[in-house]
């Protein structure tokens, strides 16, 4: 199985009078079609992980691999491309730019990307935004959508480019339970269906029990690292 991300005794100190360690010593590898749970209590450097490992975030040290890249040997331009060709994030809030309508949301990270024309691009933001159940609502504008179609649209946004992963960060923490749920089925049709790997940070303990690795973080350590057999369905 091809490895997504090689992490060794990564570790995040934020320089200060007195410095403050985020992420401590954390060695992982994540490879295809994984369905990952952040764990831990606040404060335990969740968020921090996750923006290391999406490349939103240097090490301090240690040693950091993504799609077979050592990120340390990239610079910032370089390190930016990568992200936009492997990963897409998702957020407790959505980000979307209000100004833009639905379609223009999705479409941007693949203008970024340059590779597709203007009508492939609108084809492909139409085709994920169906898929995701919000055909009607190409040409609205984020703020007449509800917080769950809102979040849907994130992950059609952070799908535009077809990256290998899906990172989140409690994408479900301003949702209310059932949005929260199709949220859930979403990401989790991204690896059964898809073949993505999804890691998401999340204070939900169902959504978490429901995942299939957990990683457990506490004082910026993985505490624990398991992966769990689930039944079908
Ligand atoms: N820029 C910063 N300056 C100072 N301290 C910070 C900064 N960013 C994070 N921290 C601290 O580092 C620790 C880890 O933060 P992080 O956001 O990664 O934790 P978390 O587990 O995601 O928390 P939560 O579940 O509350 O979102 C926390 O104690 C936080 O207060």
């Amino acid at each position: 199985m091809t490895s997504l991300i090689e992490a060794e005794h990564l570790t995040r100190i934020l320089p200060a009078t007195v410095p403050v360690t985020l992420v401590r010593d954390v060695s992982l590898t994540v490879g295809e079609r994984e369905f990952i749970a952040i764990t831990g209590p606040s404060g335990s450097g969740k968020s921090s992980l996750l923006y290391l490992l999406g490349l939103l975030d240097r090490p301090t040290s240690g040693s950091l691999r993504i799609a077979g890249h050592d990120t340390s040997a990239l610079d910032d331009d370089a390190l930016a491309r990568l992200r936009l060709e492997t990963l897409g994030f998702v957020f407790q809030f959505h980000f979307l730019l209000p100004e833009f309508s639905v379609l223009e949301n999705v479409m941007l990270p693949m203008r970024k990307m340059g590779r597709l024309s203007s009508a492939e691009m609108r084809a492909r933001a139409a085709s994920l935004l169906e898929d995701l159940g919000l055909a009607g609502h190409l040409d609205k504008r984020p703020d007449q959508l509800s917080g769950g179609q809102r979040q849907r649209v994130a992950v059609a946004r952070a799908l535009a480019n077809d990256p290998h992963m899906v990172l989140a960060d409690e994408p479900t923490g301003s949702l209310d339970s059932k949005s929260s749920e199709q949220v859930f089925q979403i990401l989790r049709d991204l690896v059964h269906k898809r073949g993505k790997t999804v890691i998401a940070v999340t204070h939900d303990l169902d959504i978490a029990a429901r995942a299939d690795r957990r990683i457990h973080l506490v004082d910026g350590r993985v505490v624990s690292d398991e992966r769990v057999a689930q039944a079908a369905g």
